[in-house]
């Protein structure tokens, strides 16, 4: 009998369980007092330079059989649970629940917060400036639609900084009540879903009309009140409205992703894998972009990523932004930032902050 084989094997399994709980315990605790030390400085609570240093590590020391993303994911939440005995942060981002905004929140911060979902990405701002929220997560741009203006835009006026990025495989379902196509008329989803799946909707529902609503959980709650409705959505907005899966991964690109900022008045510590945001300016001459960057060759900071916006000016003007591998502290990215900010007509730093992996 198998019954007979497995029991010895729980048993085991048991025993191994009440070790983990009573070290977690400990760890727990140990993360108390540390909270107690944070309290009488008053330091804060959410360190992403500490919780990306001992992500890092136990993938690096996973002697496996598990997945090292599931050891991270495992020790994500362990982090998350001693965080919230310290202090229960709370998160503001672009709602409703069941959005790509919220799994990004979760998968920096954990599940032990007070999410705060808001109906606009200025609302997230306002929230984080304001203080209703220590932290606002803001999708900066997608691998396959490119930037979010409106961050880009608010990230200029705001006195908010980066104090961390989330980088989240974005997968598209189709789905329906039903989980079968059968009487629908129209397909809903956010703007940006309904493109990222264009190949896929010509294909194989060329005749069905199709709707831009303002997020694709809002899609998913539309169609579990209308079988006449499909949504584009991912599987947990799916899950949250009681949806069926007609078709999963519809979106064009397989690795589609999006980025995410997490915003907040924390300036982050080195973590030994960072990268620096930030946004200059120059006067509109000829060669003026190429002097502007020479000080990252001078001082070999690689850059990552540069982006233009025009300035609302009327005068062909653009703000720069730009992200560079490295802390603001490291020493040669500290030189290179004073350079720059030399040559600039406009420059801001925007945050410094563990590279996402
Ligand atoms: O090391 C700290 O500063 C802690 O508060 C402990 C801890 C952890 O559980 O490991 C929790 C929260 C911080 O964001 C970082 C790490």
């Amino acid at each position: 009998m198998s019954e007979d084989k497995l029991k010895p094997l729980r048993e085991r399994i048991d025993a191994i369980d009440r070790q983990m709980l009573d070290l977690l315990n400990q760890r727990a605790r140990i993360a108390q007092e540390v909270g107690h030390v944070k309290a009488e400085t008053n330091a804060p609570v959410f360190r992403p330079e500490r919780e990306a240093q001992v992500l890092r590590s136990v993938a690096e020391r996973n002697p496996g059989p598990l997945h090292a993303n599931d050891v991270q994911t495992i020790f994500r939440e362990i982090m998350s649970a001693c965080r919230a005995l310290e202090k229960r942060v709370t998160v503001a981002y672009l709602g409703p629940v069941g959005t790509f905004s919220e799994q990004a929140v979760y998968q920096q911060f954990g599940r032990a917060i007070e999410g705060m979902p808001c109906t606009s990405i200025d609302d997230v701002f306002r929230a984080a400036e304001a203080g209703t929220a220590d932290f606002g997560v803001v999708p900066i741009e997608n691998s396959s639609e490119g930037v979010i203006n409106r961050t880009l835009d608010l990230l200029l006026q705001t006195t908010l900084i980066i104090s961390g990025e989330i980088g989240l495989p974005v997968h598209h379902s189709l789905m329906t009540k039903s989980g079968t196509m059968d009487g629908v008329q129209r397909i809903c989803a956010h703007s940006q879903a309904l493109a990222q799946c264009q190949r896929w909707l010509n294909q194989h529902c060329p005749k069905i009309e199709r709707q831009a609503v303002t997020s694709n959980a809002e899609a998913a709650r539309m169609a579990s009140s209308d079988p006449g409705i499909a949504a584009i959505a991912s599987d947990i907005a799916g899950q949250e409205y009681n949806l069926q899966i007609v078709q999963a991964h519809i979106q064009d690109d397989p690795h589609n992703r999006t980025r995410f900022a997490v915003i907040g008045n924390l300036h982050t510590a080195p973590s030994g894998k960072d990268q620096t945001s930030i946004v200059l300016s120059v006067p509109n001459k000829a060669g003026a972009v190429y002097n502007l960057l020479a000080p990252l060759a001078k001082h070999g900071v690689s850059m990552s990523r540069f982006e233009s916006r025009p300035a609302r000016t009327g005068t062909w003007e653009y703000y720069f932004y730009v992200d560079i591998e490295g802390h603001a502290l490291d020493e040669k990215v500290a030189k290179a930032l004073s350079e720059l900010k030399e040559n600039a007509a406009y420059f801001k730093v925007l945050g410094s902050y563990p590279l996402s992996s």
